[in-house]
């Protein structure tokens, strides 16, 4: 179970049978829910009777949505791992969290093992489910590490789509077995033998070694379990050689501390075992060791070829360093190779809704950044906002994903700052350095700062779309600040219903803005987009602050492309004016880019009414009042700050993109 949560099992009698009652809580708020639930099932299987021939490591790959946590699910049941529903509907048992099941995405790779008898044999396969969104890429990357071979799963009805082509080159380029799978066959719409020929074009599959299935349907599914055994090599290495297990992922149990998932290379770890790391040379002991069926089931050991958890007392996320190797205490190996740590593209700071509520917010994170091991963290004091930690995601659905999981999971009232992109400062001196705060990003058009140039993170995009929309998508990477644009037909021979595959290299700042709504809105949702890091380019940016009634307010600061300075400083200027509420005194909303201001509001005084009460004649009494408001506001206005309630912020920050 993910650490987050626990379950406890109260022995109750049901319909006079003994079960179990499940109270399933968060640490936070302890909601209790109530079902009926059988007791785990000790597995009867001896984990020592699967050598490497019988197991199969795999992975579901797949572009977003195509049917992998449904093909899962199908897989699940047809091994007798899970029960069948009856219902017909998709449980989508491996997406564990609320945001997966609300939001029907995978963000977290999963594990489970299941048994499946082929022939008079006994097989043990492993399946490491992936999230498909661009953002979770690094997740796809960190689960095929641990596998021999992937389901590449189509859309029967979509077609290949950008996903589709990134990760068939991820497990191609890792040496991979590549079984091809055509899903959503039950689809009217769906043409498998166009689809066919495309993943022969695009792949080049041969269109006979394609399954046709429906996930949701169950159709064909048997033949994907067969075509797992028979076609993806067995694991290798030998339980006589010293220990060295692969770590690929952690989670954390607030009992036990960090669980480590690991694939076992060679050599078997079991309960009591003395390990290290190869990473930290931290030793520790096995205190529990086990599979995930799909939850945690304990075993006496795992050998090699296995996947499974082990525990062994770590007390902080730091020590499960994934892609480290441990190895037996006392035992010299090798480690095997890591693979590329996980790098944050988009940067925002993150401040209680409570200034006091800071403590509780920062160990909140911590914890979530336990099970999400791709977020950077760091503290962060703004004067506006007072204190907060700014942290490093994979993208901007990342940061939303993580930002619903701390309101979920921890009850947190956040606000988050606008995205912002990790730039690059080049010093006259040949100094760099990397800058993800706006605060910090130096006003280059002062020669004190004695900046050479700016350089800003670009990444190589493609997008996929029915050929009509070609113009369109063309003028929004055009406006985009999009060079070296390319396209090419991705069906063999132009013709009925042709795609196109467009190439450009975007700023990346680009498409943490509104880039990837319009690119939705503009190809009617057939475009399908994804993007790989293409390194630094040398950039025209300069740093835009806001000033309420003269002062800079810091947590407003954005970077800005000069060639749209004016139309983002009036813009977002025009926004403060309907978000920030009335004053007792005129205040100036200002954009400036160093000295200068760009755009410029004014939000007109409150004002109160302080003749109300005369009544009749009194002429110059109702003038006295009137000079004395006026007297006392313009005192406010020289000593008084513009009062910028929190709600303020959060307007501003969350409709910036609209
Ligand atoms: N008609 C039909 N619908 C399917 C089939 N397989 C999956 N779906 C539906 O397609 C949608 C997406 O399926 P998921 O299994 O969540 O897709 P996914 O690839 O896991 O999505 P991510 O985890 O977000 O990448 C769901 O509404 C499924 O019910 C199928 O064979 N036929």
């Amino acid at each position: 179970m993910q650490g987050l949560w626990w379950n406890t099992c109260l022995r109750i009698l049901v319909n006079g049978k003994p079960g179990y009652k499940c109270v399933v809580g968060t640490r936070r708020c302890f909601s209790v829910k109530t079902s009926v639930w059988a007791p785990p099932k000790a597995l009867s299987v001896d984990m020592e009777s699967f050598t490497p021939d019988t197991i199969r490591n795999f992975s579901i790959i797949a572009h977003i949505d195509h049917g992998k946590s449904t093909l899962a699910d199908r897989l699940l049941e047809l091994t007798g791992t899970i029960a069948k529903k009856t219902s017909g509907k998709n449980e989508q048992v491996l997406d564990k969290l609320k945001v997966e099941r609300e939001r029907g995405i995978t963000v977290k790779a999963q594990t489970a093992s299941m048994i499946h008898k082929y022939g008079e044999s006994n097989f043990l396969l492993n399946l490491i489910d992936t999230p498909g969104h661009v953002d979770f890429a690094w997740e796809v990357s960190r689960s095929l590490a641990a596998c021999q071979g992937a389901v590449l799963l189509v859309d029967a009805s979509q077609g290949v789509q950008a996903q589709s082509i990134s990760v068939f080159h991820n497990a191609r380029e890792r040496g991979m077995k590549i079984i091809p799978v055509l899903n959503k066959i039950d689809l009217p719409a769906s043409e498998p033998e166009r689809i066919a020929e495309q993943m022969k074009a695009t792949f080049g599959i041969d269109p006979s070694e394609i399954l046709h299935i429906s996930a949701k349907t169950g159709k064909g599914v048997e033949a994907v379990l067969e075509a797992i055994i028979d076609r993806i090599p067995a694991p290798q290495g030998a339980k006589e050689d010293p220990l060295k297990a692969f770590l690929f992922d952690s989670l954390y149990d607030r009992y036990r501390g960090v669980i480590s998932l690991v694939s076992v290379q060679q050599g078997s770890i079991r309960k009591g075992d003395k390990i290290v790391s190869c990473h930290t040379r931290k030793r520790y002991e096995v205190t529990d060791v086990g599979i995930m069926h799909p939850e945690e089931v304990p075993t006496h050991c795992l050998n090699p070829g296995q996947v499974g958890y082990i525990a062994c007392g770590m007390k902080q996320s730091a020590e499960a360093h994934v892609g480290d190797t441990l190895h037996r205490a006392g035992e010299k190996v090798d480690p095997l190779e890591g693979f590329k740590p996980a790098k944050a593209m988009v940067f925002a700071g993150i401040f209680p809704i409570e200034n006091s509520e800071f403590p509780k917010l920062e160990e909140s994170i911590n914890r979530l950044t336990l099970t999400d091991r791709s977020v950077t963290v760091q503290r962060e004091s703004s004067s506006a906002l007072g204190q907060g930690c700014r942290l490093g995601f994979l993208g901007t659905l990342h940061m939303d994903v993580f930002r619903q999981r701390l309101e979920d999971e921890y009850d947190a009232s956040v606000i988050v700052t606008s995205p912002t992109v990790p730039y690059k400062i080049i010093f006259m001196d040949g100094r760099e350095k990397v800058v993800s705060n706006p605060t910090e990003f130096p006003e280059v058009t002062d020669s004190s700062t004695r900046v050479r140039e700016v350089q800003e993170p670009v990444v190589k995009a493609s997008m996929i779309v029915p050929e009509e929309y070609m113009g369109e998508l063309m003028e929004l990477c055009f406006q985009h600040r999009g060079e070296n644009l390319e396209h090419r037909y991705l069906d063999a021979g132009a013709g009925r219903a042709s795609r196109i595959i467009i190439t450009c290299i975007l700023p990346l700042s680009e498409i943490v803005t509104d880039f990837f709504d319009q690119l939705k809105s503009r190809s009617s949702g057939f475009a399908s987009f994804d993007y790989e890091d293409a390194g630094y380019k040398k950039s025209d940016l300069a740093k835009m602050s806001f000033l309420l009634n003269g002062k800079p307010v810091d947590a407003l600061a954005i970077i800005v492309h000069r060639s749209k300075q004016d139309a983002t400083g009036r813009q977002w200027v025009k926004k403060l004016h309907q978000v920030i509420p009335k004053q007792l005194f005129e205040v100036p909303i200002q954009a400036a880019i160093g000295r200068k201001v760009i755009a410029r509001e004014t939000l007109k005084a409150l004002r109160a009414d302080v003749t109300a009460g005369l009544y009749g004649g009194h002429y110059e009494r109702k003038m006295k009042h009137l000079e004395n408001q006026k007297e006392s506001k313009r005192k406010m206005k020289k000593m008084g700050s513009v009062e910028l309630p929190q709600e303020a912020f959060f307007d501003m920050l969350s409709t910036k993109k609209s």
